[in-house]
């Protein structure tokens, strides 16, 4: 499918929030220039919030930008790497001074290479884990100081994999995850007291830019990863995303939402192609 056409149907879609749910809300969406981020972008804008988009691709951000613009709506590309704490603190400055202070962050940026754990190499190790665990952190933590030393409330998404099942292929990430639900559930306490909701959306396997760095042996197997044998869409996770993000959670924090289709009940999943061992 295209991008047009990609874009064309997140737009259009049937959703069944109300048009004006973030009227005069401001929400930042890290890796928003493609995937989950994107649809949860695009989503938000739609229900009338203020929209920041970031990742390291200004080209990507842009298209989305531009697309946005076709539709009528402003939304914003900051480039940023949200791995580099200074290149955070520098995001969150000049969104604050360009757009206004975030009420809603969504942590959408990551990902991982596939690879049997027993050869990760340390760089490689340290890369996943900085991309995934260092960069929710620095984003969440910046988003909570704000929200302190303006005394406004905020509301966090992170969006993570699922941990409570082996996945391999993928430990590096999985591991990165697990802080993140850790850290999540021990400042969901910590930042009650501020008025800040923070949770997780763990989504299944998803139809999105990010699963090109797969093997095609692992990819062909895909579909059998859930008992609904499809893969979800980046705007299914979108809606649990904003679910989370909205009054609609108002009293939902420290949680994990799982948004997988059945998978992480059933079925096999090989991240890195399936070993001999498990062929017959
Ligand atoms: C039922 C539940 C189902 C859940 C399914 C879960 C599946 C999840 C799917 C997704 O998340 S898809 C969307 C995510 N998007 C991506 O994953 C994007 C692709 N990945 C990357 O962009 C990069 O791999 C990275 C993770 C961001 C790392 O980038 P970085 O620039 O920091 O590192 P590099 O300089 O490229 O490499 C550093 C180091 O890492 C090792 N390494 C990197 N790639 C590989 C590889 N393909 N294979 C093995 N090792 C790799 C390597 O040691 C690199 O160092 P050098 O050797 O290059 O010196
Ligand atoms: N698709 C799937 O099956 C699943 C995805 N997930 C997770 O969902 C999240 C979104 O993935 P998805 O949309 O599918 O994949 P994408 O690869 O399309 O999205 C990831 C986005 O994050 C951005 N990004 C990555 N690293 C950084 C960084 N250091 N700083 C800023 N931006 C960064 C990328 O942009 P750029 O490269 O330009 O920086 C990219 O736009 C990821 O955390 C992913 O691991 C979890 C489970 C399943």
């Amino acid at each position: 499918m295209s991008d047009a056409v990609l874009l064309d149907a997140i737009w259009n879609a049937d959703t069944v929030y109300r048009p004006d749910l973030f009227a005069g809300k401001t929400a930042l969406v890290s890796g928003g220039g493609s995937g989950i981020g994107r649809a949860t972008a695009l989503l938000l804008a739609r229900l009338g919030a203020r929209v920041v988009i970031t990742g390291r691709t200004q080209e990507k951000l842009d298209r989305v930008v531009a697309y946005a613009a076709s539709r009528g709506v402003t939304l914003h590309g900051f480039a940023a790497n949200v791995r580099e704490h200074e290149q955070v603190l520098a995001l969150y400055e000049r969104v604050e001074a360009e757009v206004g202070l975030p009420d809603v962050l969504i942590n959408s940026a990551g990902g991982q290479f596939p690879q049997p754990a027993i050869e990760f190499s340390p760089k490689g190790w340290n890369a996943v884990v900085s991309n995934n665990l260092n960069s929710t952190w620095f984003m969440m933590q910046r988003a909570a100081q704000r929200w302190r030393d303006t005394q406004r409330p905020g509301s966090i998404v992170n969006v993570i994999v699922v941990t409570e099942r082996g996945m391999p292929g993928v430990a590096h990430t999985v591991a990165a995850r697990a802080g993140i639900v850790g850290a999540t559930r021990t400042v969901a306490v910590e930042w009650a007291p501020l008025n800040i909701r923070i949770n997780c959306v763990a989504p299944g396997l998803t139809a999105s830019e990010g699963l090109a760095v797969y093997p095609p042996e692992a990819v062909a197997e895909f579909p059998r990863a859930n008992p609904m044998k499809r893969p979800g869409t980046p705007l299914e996770i979108a809606q649990a995303c904003v679910f989370l993000a909205a009054p609609s959670a108002s009293f939902i924090t420290g949680e994990v939402l799982t948004v997988d289709g059945g998978g992480k009940l059933w079925g096999e999943l090989w991240l890195a192609g399936r070993p001999d061992y498990y062929r017959d």
